[in-house]
Parts: C-alpha cells; structure tokens; sequence
C-alpha cells in the first residue's frame, strides 16, 4: 500500500447549511442523507481504491493506518464529525470496478439539529479554520432516456426460469436476478437534480452518492453508532395499491405471502449467522434482537417486508469488519452465498459493478453507516447511466411477476434522473 499521507482536520459548529446537497460538488457528488440529515462532501484530501476479495479489508487497514496518523480538531463530537471517509464497494469479487475510500476536503453536516463544518489537509498544512461556503444554486437539469441493458427482458426471463430450475434442482435454496437500464445524463448536467428528487421523493431512504455511484436506498446493511449496531433487512416486495383499500390488502397480502415470508427469512437468516460468526465470547449471539416478526415497510413504489436487528458492537471489531461479513446478505445474492454467487455472475450478463454493493460513511470515532446500494445507478463520467434493479427469486417465483417487480425498483432512479415511463408494464416476451 502507498505511503499515506498525515491528515490534519477540524470541525466547527456552523450556522444551519439549509440544503445540504447544495454544498456537494455538481460534477462529482459526495453525499449521505436522509430526512434532511447527513453529510455533504467535496474535493479529495486523499483516495484509495481497492479490488478483489480483500477489497473491505484493505480499506479498513488504510482506514485504521490514516485515523492512527491523523491529527483531529473537532468541537462538535457528534457522529460524521471530525475526521470522516465515504465509500462504495463493488458487489462481487471478480467485478472489475474499483472500490472506492475518499476522504473529501470539505463537509458540511447535519446530525440530531446540529451543523457543523470540517476541513482536511493532506499535505501537512493547518486546515483553514472551517466555514460555511456559500451554497452553489443548482444548475442546468438534464433528462436521460433509458433503454434496455445488457439484460434485455427475454434474457432476463430466461435467467428466472433457469434459476427457478436449480433452485428446483437442489442446487440453492435463493438467488437474486438482477437487470440493468442504459442512459446516458447530458454533459453539463448538475448531478445534483438527481440527489435532489431522490431525497425529496424518498425522504425515508438512504440518499447516497459517492464516485459516481448515486440513488436512495431503503436497505441499512449495517450502523454503528455509539458502540451499538443496527442493520434493516429488507426481501419481499409488492406493489402500492391504487386506493386505499387495494394498497391495505396488498400489505395484509405481502405479509402472510409464503413466498415472501421464505424470501425475508433466508436473508435474516443470513445476516444474523454473519453477525454472530463475528462475536468471539462464550455466547455467540448474546445481544442480537430482531424484530419478533417482519414488519411491512411503506415506500412510494413498493411494499417490502421488513426487519431490524440490534446489538452490539462485538469487541475489536469495527463497522467495516461488519460489511465484510455481510456482505452480500442472501437480499442481494443469495443461499448458499456462494453457489448464489457463482449463479449471478453465470445468469447476468453483465458487471453489477457497485449495484447491491456496501455505500457509506465511516468516522474516526469508529461510527459509520452502510447502506445496500439499492434503487441507483452508476453515471459515469462521460455520463453513461446504468441502472439497476434485482429481485429474489425462490422455488415458487414466476418470471413475468418478477420483471414487473424490478420496473417498481427502478423507479426511484429513472424519475430523479428524468424518465416517467411508467414502469410496470408487463414483459415482452421474445427470442433470447
Ligand atoms: C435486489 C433488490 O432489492 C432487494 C431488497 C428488497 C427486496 C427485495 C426483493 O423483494 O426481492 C430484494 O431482495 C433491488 O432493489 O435491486
């Protein structure tokens, strides 16, 4: 690994930012929010990219190695404060898309009501005492057009039908299909129209953008904040009714759907057996509680079904050390991870690149917050747009239900980015 540099930081109280997307760069957006709080970032006091399947590791040494050099002035103390690190993680180990650790040179925060401004030197200067920039207005708004990926809707249906056979088979017990959109955001396109609508129209999400990899996701892999861990587990999906009595017995539907209630059960399963696997006392899973039963969760495209786990934070080990183990929950890959692996990379026909992936922030204190990098998209920087959307499938999955299914999830990203085709259409079935 490079020499890595000596950080110098400091944090001070600010007067309220207002919104804090307006102090995140255009072109190259840093930003972690929800409900009005969270972090905005720009510039690069340094950047470390990363690959392979020790891809979490390494960033967690280089972390750990930059944290122990630095120098940290921080009045405020508040979770995000001081010195902090957003990052974004491929899915699979193969991908050929790095994996991304930045700690920007100016954040700007909001946490419980409190404001606060940072700077970062990594060229041993004195940080400039921090204040508040001015927020840059938004600028020129683009619509991007989508069309079919790599995994067109014939090929799509196919990898269901063949999943559903294995898993039929014997060969494992879940896997998650995914499909990708393409588009492309004109040049000059402020990218923050995107993270705009995302927050706005999805303020219960994770509204998350790091290395070009944005959308609002409503999965928390995992949270440390205080020593005390939380993760939210989402699989089960439906759609919203389109009346009030339609959309209550959607939900009633959704939660006793044996389907559905398979589908969630696998991915708590797994994600309870990662974290205990990392809690070296006499008692394994002392601490862990989960929601007794899962809980149907409200968004503006879907219904899912959904659970939360707490505990605490095992000793010795830190919040990447928790997305390493995670990482992929059986709600992005599948059972047994593996052979679900394995199934993904032969059914998809293309690189998920960060898509279901870790995205988050992570501080000096050891706080630190994952989100499954859900309902987004990669924009790269000649502005190719390519969306994401996936599904689990189990032995009773039908695949027109669930191409249906990833158009409800691809919704949040296509409207921020300024596509209304209405997503829901059925497939058109045709040659491979
Ligand atoms: C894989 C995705 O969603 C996961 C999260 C929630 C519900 C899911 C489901 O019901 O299949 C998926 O496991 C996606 O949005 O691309």
């Amino acid at each position: 690994m490079p020499v890595l540099p000596r950080l110098r930081t400091r944090t001070v109280v600010a007067e309220d930012p207002g919104n804090l997307i307006l102090h995140t760069d255009p072109w190259h957006p840093v930003v972690w929010l929800r409900r009005g709080e969270g972090l905005a970032a720009s510039g690069t006091a340094w950047e470390g990219r990363f690959r392979g399947s020790s891809r979490v590791p390494d960033a967690g040494v280089a972390w750990s190695e930059l944290v122990a050099a630095a120098e940290i002035d921080d009045d405020v103390q508040v979770p995000g404060s001081g010195l902090v690190g957003f990052a974004a993680f491929a899915f699979d180990d193969h991908s050929r898309a790095a994996s991304v650790l930045r700690v920007p040179r100016t954040v700007v925060g909001r946490r419980d009501g409190a404001c606060f401004v940072t700077t970062i030197t990594a060229d041993g200067a004195e940080p400039s005492r921090p204040t508040l920039g001015a927020q840059a207005p938004l600028g020129v708004d683009a619509r991007t057009r989508f069309r079919e990926g790599a995994m067109t809707a014939s090929a799509h249906t196919h990898a269901i039908t063949h999943a559903v056979d294995l898993i039929r088979e014997g060969v494992l017990t879940k896997v998650v299909i995914a499909r990708d959109l393409d588009g492309r955001l004109a040049a000059g396109a402020d990218r923050r129209h995107v993270l705009t609508r995302l927050a706005d129209s999805y303020s219960d999400c994770w509204t998350y953008a790091v290395d070009g990899l944005v959308g609002a996701s409503p999965e928390m892999l995992v949270r440390v904040l205080g020593g005390q861990v939380s993760a939210r587990v989402l699989a089960g999906t439906t759609r919203r009714g389109r009346t009030p009595q339609e959309d209550a017995s959607l939900e009633h539907d959704l939660r006793r759907n044996p389907k559905d209630r398979i589908e969630h059960r696998l991915a708590i399963d797994s994600a309870i057996a990662q974290l205990a696997s990392l809690d070296d006392h006499d008692e394994p899973e002392t601490g862990l509680t989960v929601s007794p039963e899962p809980f149907a969760l409200a968004l503006p495209n879907v219904w899912h079904l959904a659970s939360d786990i707490r505990g605490a934070l095992p000793q010795g080990r830190t919040v990447l050390d928790l997305v390493h183990a995670l990482h992929p929950t059986a709600a992005v890959g599948g059972t047994p991870t593996g052979v679900a692996v394995e199934t993904i990379r032969r059914l998809e026909r293309y690189d998920r690149r960060r898509y279901a992936g870790p995205v988050g922030w992570l501080d000096w204190r050891g706080d630190g917050e994952f989100a499954v990098a859900l309902r987004g998209a990669e924009i790269d920087d000649d502005g190719r747009v390519t969306a994401f959307a996936g599904g689990g499938i189990v032995a009773d999955s039908n695949p027109m239900e669930e191409f249906a299914e990833t158009e409800l999830k691809f919704r949040p990203i296509t409207q921020a980015l300024g596509d209304d085709t209405e997503r829901d259409a059925p497939p058109r079935l045709g040659p491979r």
